[in-house]
């Protein structure tokens, strides 16, 4: 059967960090982490269409990322760097996840621009080959790859999956842009939170060791938690600016976003239990 040329409207899932935890340091700078990472059902959308003089382009523009910088051609040129594949694609980006906001966004658009071309280009990667490309782009995209709810240790190449039920999220965005590398460099970050074991996470008390660091130089992060937590637990995810709390429906998922100060924005969001095109790729 002829191999397809396109694929459509394909998302880029968000992902929240239920808790983050900082439990040392490696010798090149980069922090040792912890963190329950689960997927959601809403995010960015991608379309691929093959070409065959082996030309990557991103169609249109995506504010404030440069087409050579950003992470769906930077993934689609390792893709070919890396199996010698002589083709080539036309992507186009739709962003609807805030930037730089610990969501994921740029990793899984990398992640989901990696499933899709290893696809339509035949390049016949197995995920965990994908998965060791895909860190080269980003600390999040093996996840994105792996493709459902995971424990994930080292810097995020160490990925147990993690049986969650299904779940309602309010995920607000304070409008403030947090610089994971500004976070990570404070003096004032705990590094030595005291390693868990996959199976007391559900038990045990986590936290998000960033977000101490994010509220006392973004002020506008703390207010975001306080109001949310008006409603429902509210915590921080990755190195923020968004927060995020658990809540019982849909329906109280709406109200809460119903009620969001203007000056913010806030979505509801439900888990998802795999990554949509988790199919594409063998094992
Ligand atoms: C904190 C997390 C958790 O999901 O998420 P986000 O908030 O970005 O989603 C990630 O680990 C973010 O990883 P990644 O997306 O690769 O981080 P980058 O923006 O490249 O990191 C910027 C800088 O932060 C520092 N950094 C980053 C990750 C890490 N584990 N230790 C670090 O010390 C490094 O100095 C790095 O140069
Ligand atoms: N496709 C992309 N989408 C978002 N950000 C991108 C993309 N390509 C490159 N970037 C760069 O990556 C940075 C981090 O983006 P993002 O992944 O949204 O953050 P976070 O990991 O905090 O959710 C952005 O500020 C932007 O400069």
């Amino acid at each position: 059967m002829a191999r397809p040329r396109t694929l459509g409207n394909c998302l880029a899932p968000a992902k929240l960090n239920l808790f983050l935890h900082v439990v040392g340091r490696r010798a090149d700078g980069y922090h040792l982490l912890q963190s329950a990472f689960r997927l959601l059902d809403w995010g960015d959308r991608l379309s691929f269409s093959v070409r065959d003089d082996g030309l990557v382009r991103r169609l249109g523009e995506v504010s404030g990322v440069a087409e050579a910088d950003d992470l769906v051609v930077r993934a689609a040129r390792l893709l070919q760097a890396s199996t010698g594949c002589t083709l080539g694609a036309d992507i186009t980006l739709t962003k609807h996840l805030p930037m730089g906001g610990g969501l994921g966004g740029g990793s899984s658009d990398a992640a989901t621009t990696l499933l899709a071309l290893n696809h339509l280009w035949g390049t016949g990667l197995g995920r965990e080959q994908l998965q060791t490309l895909g860190l080269r782009l980003g600390a999040d995209v093996p996840f994105f790859i792996f493709g459902r709810d995971a424990f994930v240790e080292g810097i995020g190449e160490r990925l147990q999956p993690l049986a969650l039920p299904p779940r309602w999220y309010v995920v607000l965005s304070p409008q403030v842009s947090v610089p994971t590398a500004e976070i990570f460099s404070s003096q004032d970050l705990t590094r030595n939170t005291e390693p868990l074991k996959i199976a007391d996470f559900a038990t045990g008390t986590t936290r998000n060791d960033l977000q101490a660091v994010a509220c006392r130089r973004y002020p506008e992060v703390a207010a975001a938690i306080d109001w949310l937590a008006q409603h429902a637990p509210a915590r921080m995810t990755g190195s923020g600016a968004c927060v995020f709390a658990q809540v019982g429906s849909a329906d109280e998922a709406q109200r809460i976003v119903a009620s969001c100060p203007p000056q913010w924005q806030a979505w509801p969001a439900r888990s998802l239990a795999q990554h949509p095109l988790a199919h594409l790729v063998e094992g």
